[in-house]
This record gives C-alpha cells, sequence and structure tokens, in this order.
C-alpha cells in the first residue's frame, strides 16, 4: 500500500525532531501503523534551513498554502505555533479534506470549538496529543484509556520552564528573576517568555484536558491564570518548613451539580506526593478517576524529539484510521458532538481549596489572637501556623516577625472578605501574601 504522505507546515524545533525520528524509526513505525508515513512536503519561511533538515528528496516550498493544495498530501502537520497564520492554515487543510496533526496548545484553547467543528463536519481529524505535556500521552489516557471513569480532578505540572524555575528556587533560595535569566541561558526559557511564567501556556493546556475530562467546550476565556512572576523565595522556604512544596499546578475539578473549577496558579503540594517531586523542566499529570483512583503520568513535556514523539503518535493514528468511517472514530474531546456538557467554569470566588498565608506583623501581645479571631469570624478554619522569631525576620531586637498560616479548605470568595479584614488590622504591617494548597489526595 502507498505510504501515508505529510505535508510539514513549520520545521523548526518540533518539525526537525518529526522529521528525523520519522526517518530514524521508519521501518518500525511502518510495521506499527500498517502503512509507510513519509514527509514529501515541507512549508518553512526559512527555505534554507528547512532543505538543511530534510535534504534534496524532500520538496521545501515557503508558502504553506502549497502544501494544503497538493493533492497528494493526505495529513497536514501544523507546527509554525500561535493563534495568527496557524488557524487560517488548519482550517484551510481541513476545508481541503486532509487530517491535521498540530502541537498548538494555545490555537486549541483558544478556537478549539470552531477548528474541532470545522473537521467533524468535514469527517477529518484534527489530531493533538503534542499540545499537552509534549512526549506524554496524556490526551490519549484521558480519551481513551480512562474512558471507564468519571474524572473528579487533574492537577498537572504542564509548564517545564516555570517547573525549573521553581526548582532551583526551592534548592538554591535564589529569586525569581536570577533563575529566569539562568533559564533563558540554558534554553529552557523564550526570549520572550511571558506565556510560561504568566502561567497562559499552562491554561491552554489545563483548557484542553479539562474539556476532554468532562465533556465540556473548550474555555481558556474562562481560566483562572495566575504565574510565577511575584513568588519569594521566602514563600518556597517557609513551605518546606511546613512540609510543602510549590508547583505551578494546572488544576481542573468537577464539582458535582455546581460546575468545574478551571485554574493556573502557584499551589502548595504535600512534599510526600509524588508530583511534588517532579523536579526541572520535567512535567506530570495526575488524573483522580471514579473507578481507577489516582493516575499520574510523568515525562518531558517539550524539546525536539519528545514533542515529536507525540506527534509522530497520532500520525501512526491517523495512518490507522485513514480507511474507517468518521462516526466510528474517537471523538475529539472524548465526548461525541450534540452529548457534550453545560455544566459551566465556576467563577474563582466559588473555588474551595486550602490556603497559605505570610503576615509580616508587629511582634506584640494579642497579635495572633486577633489574626484567628478574623479568620473563626470567616467561618476559615487554621490547619497549622509558624511564627518566626523576631530576630531571624528583621534582625536582633526587631519589632517585626512573620505569621505563617496553613487553612483548610474555604471559598476564595470568603478567603478574600477575610484577607482584607486581616490586611485592614493596625499590626499587619505589608501585604499579605497567599498561595493556595492543595492535598491531592
Ligand atoms: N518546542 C517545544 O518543546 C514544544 C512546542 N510545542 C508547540 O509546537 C509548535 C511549534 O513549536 P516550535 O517547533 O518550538 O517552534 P519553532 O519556532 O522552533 O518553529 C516554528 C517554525 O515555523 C516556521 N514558520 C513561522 N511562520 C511560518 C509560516 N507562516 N509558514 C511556514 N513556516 C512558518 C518558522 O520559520 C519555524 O521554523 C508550537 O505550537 C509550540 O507551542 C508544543 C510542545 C513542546
Ligand atoms: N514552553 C513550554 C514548552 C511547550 O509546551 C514549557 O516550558 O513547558
Ligand atoms: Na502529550
Amino acid at each position: 500500500m502507498k505510504p501515508i504522505q505529510v505535508g510539514l507546515l513549520g520545521i523548526g524545533t518540533v518539525g526537525s525532531g518529526t522529521y528525523n525520528v520519522l526517518t530514524r524509526n521508519q521501518e518500525e513505525i511502518q510495521r506499527r501503523a500498517g502503512r509507510g508515513i513519509e514527509v514529501t512536503m515541507v512549508a518553512d519561511l526559512d527555505t534554507e534551513r528547512a532543505r538543511q533538515v530534510v535534504g534534496p528528496q524532500v520538496k521545501v516550498v515557503a508558502d504553506a498554502r502549497e502544501v494544503i493544495a497538493n493533492p497528494d498530501i493526505d495529513v497536514v502537520v501544523e507546527l509554525i505555533g500561535g493563534y495568527g497564520v496557524a488557524k487560517t492554515l488548519v482550517l484551510e487543510a481541513i476545508a481541503a479534506g486532509k487530517h491535521v496533526v498540530t502541537a498548538n496548545k494555545a490555537l486549541l484553547a483558544v478556537h478549539g470549538s470552531e477548528i474541532f467543528k470545522a473537521a467533524d463536519d468535514k469527517g477529518v481529524i484534527v489530531a493533538f496529543e503534542a499540545a499537552v505535556a509534549g512526549g506524554i500521552p496524556i490526551i490519549k489516557a484521558l480519551r481513551e484509556g480512562l474512558t471507564a471513569n468519571r474524572i473528579q480532578w487533574i492537577a498537572g505540572i504542564i509548564n517545564g520552564t516555570t517547573n525549573f524555575i521553581l526548582s532551583e528556587m526551592r534548592e538554591r533560595g535564589l529569586d525569581f528573576d536570577v533563575v529566569l535569566k539562568e533559564a533563558q541561558r540554558l534554553g529552557y526559557a523564550e526570549a520572550d517568555p511571558t506565556f510560561d511564567i504568566e502561567g497562559v501556556d499552562a491554561a491552554h493546556k489545563a483548557t484542553l484536558m479539562s474539556a476532554i475530562a468532562f465533556g465540556i467546550p473548550v474555555q481558556f476565556d474562562k481560566a483562572y491564570v495566575e504565574g510565577i512572576t511575584k513568588l519569594a523565595a521566602t514563600d518556597i522556604k517557609y513551605a518546606e518548613q511546613l512540609g510543602y512544596r510549590i508547583k505551578l499546578l494546572g488544576i481542573t475539578k468537577r464539582r458535582e451539580g455546581e460546575g468545574v473549577e478551571l485554574r493556573v496558579h502557584p499551589t502548595l503540594v504535600p512534599a510526600k506526593r509524588l508530583i511534588a517531586n517532579v523536579e526541572g523542566p520535567m512535567n506530570a499529570v495526575v488524573v483522580n478517576g471514579d473507578a481507577v483512583g489516582t493516575t499520574l503520568y510523568y515525562g518531558k513535556g517539550a524539546g525536539s524529539e519528545p514533542t515529536a514523539s507525540a506527534v509522530i503518535a497520532d500520525l501512526v493514528d491517523v495512518t490507522r484510521l485513514a480507511t474507517s468511517e468518521a462516526h466510528h472514530r474517537v471523538p475529539h474531546l472524548a465526548f461525541r458532538q450534540g452529548q457534550m456538557h453545560d455544566m459551566g467554569v465556576l467563577p474563582m470566588d466559588d473555588v474551595v481549596t486550602g490556603y497559605y498565608l505570610r503576615l509580616r506583623v508587629a511582634d506584640e501581645a494579642g497579635v495572633l489572637a486577633r489574626v484567628a479571631t478574623t479568620l473563626a469570624d470567616a467561618g476559615i478554619s487554621v490547619d497549622a501556623l509558624l511564627q518566626r522569631e523576631a530576630d531571624e525576620v528583621g534582625g536582633e531586637g526587631s519589632t517585626q516577625t512573620d505569621l505563617i498560616i496553613l487553612t483548610h479548605d474555604a471559598r476564595e470568595g470568603a478567603m478574600n472578605a477575610a484577607q482584607a479584614k486581616l490586611q485592614a488590622l493596625p499590626s499587619v504591617l505589608a501585604p499579605i501574601v497567599r498561595i493556595r494548597k492543595e492535598e491531592l489526595n
């Protein structure tokens, strides 16, 4: 049988990894897919660099539309990135009846509903394993492996750049700005790392997992997004003393009869949990299903060949399914069109979580009682409390100290109100630091 012909749009980091792995493992991949998979055409603005990657046997063009217009191309692989030209090209490829494979989480988290509908209407597949946690097969796990379950919650370290930064801050006691520069020097963080450090990249990925887990449309605009730029090394140290690590987690949770939580923010996680020990640029996703319990998926969430591993897995799926009827295929978001739920994403005020609070207070009698009373009046119960010695905080003879409080679960709205009252106490001398906490059990 003639090999499946693939057109690559963009041959940068992931595109070149895809070409190299496909070529290197060609024979084994063919034995698995039942048919050869060949890149026969590549489009990249930098045609010179593209030619260096693929050699003379593959046609290289600058205009991606030439690939889409080629009737011999069966599958278009979009590895350009971003919401702009990539969206137009993906929709044009679908309209031309091509299956699409993409690693573009930004595109799908924002425009997924439109793209998946267009693909369903046309009877083609848009496969996106590489878009969430790179090489970790989490889309397949959620959409197929865990299909028996009512997923209860997912919590993931789904951005390698920020996990590297947090690991270095903890291990070496360095501040955020210092480690960010090192992450850029090592090539983990982009020259413009905004999407990584502000939590946007993780929120794109969490949005996709939320849709698949709960059968709801992709709703990036409803996600709460908070990055790690304001995190201080002090809080990482205090969290550690209380038995916790701070991780940037993408969290989505089913709240029966109410809706879905969808949020990304720095989170205290008990140090004994496996996910708390995922260090450096590695990714990990914990999924809790009612039947299976808690499962953990760990691996490289980025990089040329780890991400290519996921792109090629999708190419093999497309190859295996090329002959089946559209309505027999695995649905894009796990649930069939018309079977999606209207369960809404909850406003942040309704989210329930634990909290870490750090209060810089005057070292005087009665402060602790006033703080505890304010929390108790708001119905927020204290789980643990740490009071630093004044001289540890401000040097010998200091009149200030730090109170570090861990709370049990509370509604965000109640915590906001209590925090405002705490902040107004005359003994509270600086803006209160607050980080959310999840026990993940
Ligand atoms: N780099 C990684 O580790 C991961 C990347 N991704 C996603 O994979 C996608 C690709 O990322 P990278 O390979 O890292 O990007 P990259 O910047 O290395 O490669 C993009 C390529 O697209 C080309 N390009 C840009 N505009 C074009 C156009 N209009 N027509 C044709 N070619 C064009 C560029 O010249 C470049 O070679 C993005 O959506 C990214 O979010 C996903 C997971 C991991
Ligand atoms: N920038 C991302 C890589 C791709 O998803 C990360 O740091 O994890
Ligand atoms: Na993946």
